[in-house]
C-alpha cells in the first residue's frame, strides 16, 4: 500500500477544514475526522518529505490509518481522485479509492498538511506505547488476590497467591467472576487465567469450610454452592476465546474448569490432579460431563473417580491440553503464540467460538447446577469433613 514514489509540493493555502469519510465496508473504516486550525504552520515541502521518509519507520499503524495517509498522499500529490471506481470484488483498491474519492476537493496543500500532523501524531504516540511499563504499573486496580492486565489486545488474570499454591479463597472466586465479566466488555480480543509462582492452582481453598456462619453449617454448604454454581457459570458464558495457561501443578477445580476453556497451553512441569473422593466430595465445573467427552468415560472415570494425577503430556495425549511446551521456555513460547492470536480479528474468534460452544450451554449450565447440588450434600458428610480436617491439622496433602 506505501510503495509508491512520493512528490512533493509547497502549502500555500490555510483554512479550517472538517473532512468526513464514510464507512468503508470491507476495511470497517470509520468516518474520519480531521480537524485544523487556521493558526496551524503550514507544511514545508521539507516536512512533507520527511514525513513521507518517517512514516516508514512507523510501527503498522493498521488499516485505517493507513488509508487516511493513502488518501492525503494521493489527494496531496495529485488532487481530487482522478481514476475509475474499482469493482465491488476488488475490495482493497476499493477501499482506497473510497478513502482518496472521499477527500472531495480539498486543495493539495492542506492535505499535504493533514497528512504532516498525522505523521507526527503517530510519531509521538509510538515513541510512547513502545516504553514498556513495568507489570505494577499496567495493573489493573480493585483486586486483592489477582494480577489483572490488559495489552496486545489479551487480558491476563493471574492468581496471585503463590506462597499457598493459589488455593482459591472465597475472595478470590469473587474477583476472578468480576475480572471474567470486565474481561467480556473491555478492547481485548482473547483473555488468559494463569497462576504466579511454582503452582497453576491447589484448588478450593480448604479453609473455605472453616468460616462457618452462625447460621450453621448447612447455610455454608448451601452459600457455597451457589457461589460454586455461579463461578463455573461465568465460564461456560464467557463470549470470547478463553485460554488457560498452566504455568505449574493444577488440582480441582483449577483442573475440572479446563473443559470449558478454548485452549489450554501447559507447562512440562504441569500435573493434573482431581483427588474428589480422597476429599468426600465429587466432580464440579462440568468436568462430568466435559471429561468423558473429551478422553472418553473410561480415563476420565480414572481421574475423577479414583484420582489419577496425570502428567502434562498425558493430559495432552487424552484432549485436555492443547499443547506441551518445555518448562524452559514456557512463558516465551505460549506469549508469542497468544500475542499473534490476538492480532486476529476479533469478531471473528468471537462468533467461531459461539459457535463452538452455544448449542451446548444450557447443557452445561444444568450439569453445573446438578454438580453443585451434589457437592452441597457432599460438603456436609463425615468424609468431606474428616478429609479437610486432616489437611489442615497437616495430617494429611495430596
Ligand atoms: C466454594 C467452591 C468449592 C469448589 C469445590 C472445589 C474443590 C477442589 O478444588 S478440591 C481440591 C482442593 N485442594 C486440595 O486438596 C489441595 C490441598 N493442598 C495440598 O495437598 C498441598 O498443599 C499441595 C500438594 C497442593 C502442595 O504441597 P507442597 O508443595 O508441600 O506445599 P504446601 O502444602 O506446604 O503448601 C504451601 C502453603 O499453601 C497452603 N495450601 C496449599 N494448597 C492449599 C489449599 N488447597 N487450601 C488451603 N491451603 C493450601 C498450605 O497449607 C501451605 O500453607 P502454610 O503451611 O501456611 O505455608
Amino acid at each position: 500500500m506505501f510503495k509508491e514514489k512520493y512528490s512533493i509540493l509547497v502549502c500555500n493555502s490555510w483554512e479550517q477544514l472538517e473532512i468526513s469519510v464514510p464507512v468503508c465496508s470491507s476495511l470497517q473504516v470509520p468516518a474520519l475526522q480531521l480537524h485544523m486550525s487556521k493558526t496551524a504552520m503550514r507544511a514545508s515541502q521539507k516536512d512533507f518529505e520527511s514525513a513521507l521518509s518517517q512514516v516508514k519507520r512507523l510501527k503498522d499503524p493498521g488499516n485505517e490509518v493507513k488509508l487516511k495517509l493513502y488518501a492525503l498522499y494521493k489527494q496531496a500529490t495529485e488532487g481530487p481522485c482522478n481514476t475509475p471506481k474499482p469493482g465491488v470484488f476488488d475490495l482493497i483498491n476499493k477501499a482506497k479509492w473510497d478513502a482518496w474519492n472521499a477527500l472531495g476537493s480539498l486543495p493539495k496543500e492542506t492535505a499535504r498538511q493533514n497528512y504532516v500532523d498525522l505523521v507526527s501524531g503517530l510519531s509521538s504516540s509510538s515513541d510512547s506505547s513502545s516504553q514498556v511499563k513495568p507489570e505494577a504499573d499496567r495493573k489493573q486496580p480493585g483486586y486483592e488476590t489477582l494480577v489483572v492486565t490488559s495489552e496486545d489486545s489479551i487480558t491476563k488474570i493471574m492468581m496471585n497467591r503463590p506462597a499457598k499454591k493459589n488455593a482459591i479463597t472465597i475472595q478470590m472466586y469473587n474477583e476472578i467472576m468480576l475480572a471474567l465479566k470486565a474481561a467480556s466488555k473491555d478492547d481485548s480480543a482473547i483473555t488468559v487465567l494463569t497462576g504466579n509462582g511454582d503452582y497453576y492452582s491447589s484448588g478450593n481453598d480448604l479453609s473455605n469450610f472453616t468460616d462457618i456462619p452462625p447460621e450453621g453449617i448447612e447455610e455454608k454448604a448451601k452459600s457455597s454452592a451457589i457461589l460454586l454454581r455461579d463461578f463455573v457459570d461465568c465460564f461456560i458464558d464467557f463470549p470470547k476465546p478463553l485460554i488457560a495457561v498452566v504455568n505449574g501443578p493444577a488440582v480441582g477445580i483449577s483442573v475440572t474448569i479446563l473443559g470449558l476453556f478454548d485452549t489450554v497451553y501447559a507447562s512440562s512441569r504441569a500435573t493434573f490432579h482431581t483427588p474428589f473422593s480422597h476429599l468426600g466430595q465429587s466432580p464440579e465445573g462440568c468436568s462430568s460431563y466435559t471429561f468423558p467427552k473429551i478422553m472418553g468415560p473410561a480415563k476420565a472415570a480414572e481421574m475423577l473417580i479414583f484420582g489419577k494425577k496425570l502428567t502434562a503430556a498425558e493430559a495432552c495425549a487424552q484432549g485436555l491440553v492443547t499443547e506441551v511446551f518445555p518448562d524452559s521456555t514456557f512463558q516465551k513460547e505460549v506469549w508469542t503464540r497468544l500475542k499473534a492470536y490476538s492480532k486476529l480479528p476479533p469478531n471473528a474468534m468471537r462468533i467461531s467460538k459461539q459457535v463452538i460452544r452455544n448449542r451446548e450451554k444450557e447443557k452445561l449450565r444444568a450439569i453445573n447446577a446438578e454438580e453443585s447440588r451434589a457437592l452441597q450434600e457432599r460438603w456436609l458428610s463425615d468424609e468431606c469433613t474428616n478429609a479437610v480436617m486432616n489437611f489442615l491439622t497437616r495430617k494429611a496433602k495430596l
